[in-house]
């Protein structure tokens, strides 16, 4: 990859960085463990089930011949009909939501939604790619209902693009999570009197919360309780109309764990990839084995510029780890080096299915002060590995490329209002080299627009209007104050056809959550 690439870096993290340092929230979910559910104890649902079928629901309106819908979070539009009944997918969007930001699409954070329950459940891994785009209204409806013949649902899943086969498979892959509610599906299955099951829900296999085979085990060997291949109400046996289609063969396969596994691991990459036409993907993402996080730059003043963040090592813990650089003009110098320190307390764990002991480790850069006129232009990293060799990660030789032509200043910082007003004020002061000339210098906060979906706010900061600025050591240095949403923000400048921007932290922005975090205003009282 090349280098800033803060799309990639920022779905990387959310795939990846699951639980312990600078997590994300989805694997949340999934603690304690997969029966885990947000909203209220004792209703016998999890956030597992919820999710998957959401993103089921979200894609299965897709059709192969014209393109149209897919995996494009509009089932947030389509509740009122009644193929989507039940609360989970309102739920599934309450969780993931406020996760979402400008390089992580609802659509993208649903489809990672299901393969974070599928993964931390016991099941594949499943190739995840991103670049979802959100729709901003309902979709044409199609979600297969069990009351429906065969006949229909081997035209419904024609339609979505899959194979009589494939469907077989797809649904049993569906349904090793979860079961029928009582409170959505009353004609289907009964109310239960039980206190740790208030919704009502008939698992569709013994173990109800874990991927495994015995959806189709229990059901080949007549012992299922699945309300839809044996519950009382004979219509809505969908899946035993469905699974029995080819005489079993296909359930007969699924027999070996095995099988049953890499056909889910395949069907559930492309429910999550069947996007709507025009919607382009990303190349799988793949872990970054060693990941500048919030590297880049800061003006201390005085002609000052410091270099810092941290750096996530995956799986990979060198005996040493050294950065290197070049400054502005290009010239290196051995000087140009500085040891980065493991931080033992520190520790990312990324679930991935089959190595349960992989870590992430990080490594912190300290502040190294550089010459504002000498600058940085690119770095790199050289490691030494506990059998004695030294490794180079340049990214092929192109290097990571860090922008010096705006930087906050670490005197930026967040009032509050005094007293009982509610206001929080952003004192920005940032600097901007002194040769370029920038057509537009602005703020970019992450934000949502009308129907929820994650986008960004801009704010123009001119001088004087609402900023003011000096010169100082080959720089401008501008001060300006703006009302803070709280939301990430990064600020960009315009000069010719380049745009510059300051490094995108999602995490830790405001109030001193990592090296770039703002903090509290000092001489603030409050
Ligand atoms: C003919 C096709 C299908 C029919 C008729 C069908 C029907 C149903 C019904 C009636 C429920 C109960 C929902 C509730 O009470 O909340 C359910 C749950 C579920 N379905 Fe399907 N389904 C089909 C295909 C699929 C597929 C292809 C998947 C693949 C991901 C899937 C995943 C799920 C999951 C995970 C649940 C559990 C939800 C929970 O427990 O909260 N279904 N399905």
């Amino acid at each position: 990859h090349k280098y800033p690439n803060p799309f990639l870096y920022e779905l990387e993290s959310q795939l990846y960085d699951r639980e312990g340092y600078r997590s994300r929230s989805l694997f949340t979910g999934m603690i304690p463990d997969c029966s885990s559910f947000f909203f209220g104890g004792g209703t016998g649902r999890s956030n597992a089930a919820d999710w998957i079928r959401t993103a089921y629901h979200d894609m299965a309106t897709h059709n192969v011949t014209d393109g149209s819908g897919g995996l494009d979070a509009s089932i947030r539009f389509e509740q009122d009909r009644a193929e989507n009944a039940g609360d989970g997918f309102d739920n599934t969007f309450a969780f993931i939501t406020g996760n979402s930001n400008r390089y992580f699409s609802l659509a993208d954070n649903l489809a990672m939604a299901a393969v974070t329950a599928i993964e931390a459940c016991g099941g594949p891994k499943i190739a995840y790619r991103g670049g979802r785009m959100d729709a901003a209204k309902a979709g044409r409806p199609g979600v297969p209902e069990p009351q429906q013949n065969l006949t229909e649902h081997i035209a419904n899943f024609a339609r979505q693009g899959f194979t009589k086969e494939e469907m077989i498979g797809f649904i049993a892959c569906g349904h090793t999570f979860g079961g029928v509610q009582h409170v959505a599906f009353p004609d289907i299955v009964p109310a239960s009197t039980e206190p740790n099951n208030t919704s009502g829900n008939s698992p569709f296999d013994t173990t109800f919360t874990h991927f495994d085979n015995r959806i189709a085990t229990e059901y080949l060997s007549s012992t299922t309780t699945n309300p839809l291949v044996v519950g009382h109400n004979v219509t809505t046996r969908s899946d035993f109309r469905i699974f029995n289609s080819d005489n079993n063969v296909t359930m007969s396969k699924f027999a070996d764990p095995d099988v049953f596994r890499m056909t889910c691991a395949k069907l559930f990459a492309r429910m999550i990839d069947t996007v709507p036409k025009g919607v382009k993907l990303t190349e799988i993402i793949e872990p970054i084995k060693v990941k500048p996080v919030n590297v880049g730059l800061l003006w201390v003043g005085a002609g000052k510029i410091s270099l810092q963040g941290e750096v996530r090592m995956w799986n990979m813990t060198p005996r040493e780890l050294t950065l290197r650089w070049k400054a502005r003009d290009g010239s290196n110098s051995s000087r140009f080096s500085v040891p980065l320190v493991l931080n033992t307390s520190h520790v990312t764990n990324p679930h991935v299915p089959g190595s349960p002991d992989l870590r992430s480790k990080w490594f912190d850069l300290l502040p190294v002060f550089l010459n504002s006129t000498q600058s940085i232009s690119k770095f790199w990293f050289e490691m030494k590995l506990n059998n004695g060799s030294t490794v180079v990660e340049d990214l092929n030789g192109s290097g990571y490329h860090l922008q010096d032509a705006v930087m906050l200043a670490n005197s930026s910082c967040v009032r509050f209002g005094e007293g009982s007003s509610s206001t929080v004020t952003l004192n920005l002061t940032f600097a901007i080299r002194g040769d370029i000339k920038p057509r537009r210098v602005y703020l970019k906060a992450d934000d949502f627009d009308d129907v929820q979906r994650p986008n960004i706010t801009t704010i123009d900061i001119v001088s004087p209007t609402n900023a003011t600025t000096r010169s100082v050591a080959g720089y401008t240095v501008w001060n300006s104050a703006f009302g803070f949403s709280g939301r990430p923000f990064t600020l960009a400048i315009n000069a010719g056809n380049t745009t510059y921007e300051t490094i995108y932290d999602p995490s830790g922005v405001v109030f001193g959550g990592g090296p770039f975090g703002i903090s509290v205003c000092r001489d603030h009282v409050v």
